[in-house]
């Protein structure tokens, strides 16, 4: 077997918890299978960018390499955070077009690509991540790297004219030819590619989801949906009921129901509209008044970034409001909680919630919906509440799927959740666990691993 080398933007190093799904998922294949994870250190130095550090545990060598303060504004809150990150999510009202982090990001992935190379042998197998890292594989390529490189896109690909709104996209986009192997979360993201590649890159389709690139090279583009570590997730949601986090939310809740909502700090998590749809249910509900407690967890991230200060305070704002205008001496309706919490915990906040509330306005996947799931007791499950615009939707036809930006919508959605009858829970969460057990991190990772074994070598 080929030696595994994942290069990711975002390292899961050993004694750091991994808060986003991209670190909590390559940490749990890269454990199972072993290899080299390449990718940003976390650290932002002084002086210049590109010194190297080293780790070993569990069987995954890590190489993380520091970035100087001008890199990270410019590759990571400049360009993969306030220019890509909103255009990938059909944000173009809030993509900034500067010119200067552009060219730091391909500076970076200039960077990484020195660094890497001499790291690689002719055998090794390469899996690159995400929209950080776009340019690097062809960047690879003209060092002289030529073993097979998959690449997964973790977050959801725009559809064609959103995608060629972005100055030099071509340039951009077109980079990704030098994979052998593109994956996308669900197979309307890989489609979404395909016809960008069709409409602006030159591209013309070559059955079985491949396309025929302008060199006459033939490249596979599929749909390979991310999983968690499910049996690792149920096992500790059904430990986590005697840990002191644990009891002391049950106790504190006194007998009312609770609802979970658990999202990085993120305007592609629909938080405002999330809180307004509840707010929306206590009103259009009263009789429910009381009875039932909202849990949002959201841990600040990127705090960095302008819009993502300013979502702060907005949200301060609405969950004031609704608490100001709902609560009881002796009832909080809405906790808002910016803490982040370790997997050990989380899974049995998970456990105790009677809904679990996921309304991104777009996802690639969405973990948090699938762990959510995972952490259900059998006997007496939770129902999900799940945006229609998340990756995850797909495959999770047994949740409550709504249209996070219709409010009265989701308020129904809160209402019905909350009534629902033990029967219907569990046939809905049986129809959720299936694909959560079939097609969990294990699954994934062989799935696209195999799939890239598959593929000829590109003959370069
Ligand atoms: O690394 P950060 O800037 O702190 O952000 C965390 C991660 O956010 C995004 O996660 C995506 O990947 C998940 C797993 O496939 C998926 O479920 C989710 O829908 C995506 O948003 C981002 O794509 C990662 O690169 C970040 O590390
Ligand atoms: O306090 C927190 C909040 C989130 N997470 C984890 O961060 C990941 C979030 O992944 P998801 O795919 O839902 O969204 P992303 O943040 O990657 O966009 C999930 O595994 C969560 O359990 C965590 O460990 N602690």
């Amino acid at each position: 077997m080929s030696r595994l080398v994942v290069v990711s933007n975002r390292v899961a190093l050993p004694g750091e918890s991994a808060a986003g799904g991209l670190a909590v998922g390559l940490q749990a294949a890269l454990e199972a299978r072993g290899g080299l994870w390449f990718g940003w250190s976390g650290k932002t130095v002084r002086e210049d960018s590109g010194q190297l550090h080293e780790a070993a545990e569990r069987g995954i060598r890590y190489v993380t390499l520091d970035l100087s303060r001008q890199d990270v504004a410019a590759y990571y809150n400049g360009f993969s955070n306030r220019t890509l990150w909103p255009l990938l999510h059909f944000r173009l009202d809030l993509v900034d077009y500067a010119r200067e982090t552009r060219a730091g990001y391909h500076r970076v992935n200039a960077l990484f690509a020195d660094r890497l190379a001499p790291l690689l042998r002719d055998d090794d197998t390469v899996w690159i991540h995400d929209y950080h890292l776009i340019p690097l594989a062809a960047l690879l390529r003209e060092r002289g790297v030529g073993c097979r490189i998959g690449f997964f896109l973790h977050v959801p690909m725009p559809s064609a004219d959103i995608a060629a709104s972005l100055p030099d996209h071509a340039r951009l986009f077109g980079a990704l030819y030098a994979h052998d192997l593109l994956g996308f979360q669900t197979e309307r993201d890989a489609e979404r590619f395909r016809s960008y590649a069709r409409l602006f890159g030159g591209a013309t389709p070559a059955g079985d989801g491949h396309l025929r690139l302008p060199d006459g090279r033939t490249l596979r583009v599929a749909a390979f949906p991310i999983g968690i570590d499910t049996r690792r997730i149920a096992e500790h949601a059904a430990a986590a009921a005697s840990k002191p986090a644990v009891r002391k939310l049950q106790a504190s809740l006194g007998g009312r129901k609770l609802a979970i909502g658990v999202d990085r700090l993120d305007y592609s998590k629909g938080l405002p509209e999330r809180f307004r749809g509840f707010s929306r249910y206590l009103e259009r509900y009263p009789e429910d008044r009381g009875r039932l407690t909202f849990l949002q967890i959201a841990p600040v991230s990127r705090g960095e970034v302008q819009e993502y200060r300013l979502l702060r305070d907005q949200l301060e704002g609405i969950a004031g409001h609704i608490n100001g205008l709902h609560a009881d001496p002796e009832w909080t309706p809405l906790r808002y909680v910016n803490r982040n919490f370790g997997h050990a915990t989380l899974t049995g906040f998970y456990r105790m919630a009677s809904i679990g509330v996921v309304t991104p306005l777009r996802d690639g996947m969405n973990l948090v919906a699938k762990e959510y799931v995972a952490s259900q007791d059998p006997q007496n499950p939770g129902v999900l509440i799940l945006s229609m615009l998340a990756g995850a939707a797909a495959e999770l036809e047994g949740a409550l799927l709504v249209n996070p930006y219709d409010l009265d919508g989701v308020a129904d959605a809160f209402a019905r959740a909350a009534a629902m009858p033990l029967a219907e829970r569990r046939e809905r969460w049986d129809a959720m666990m299936r694909p959560v057990e079939r097609n969990d991190i294990h699954a994934w990772c062989a799935g696209f691993l195999d799939a890239l074994q598959a593929e000829p070598p590109a003959s370069r």
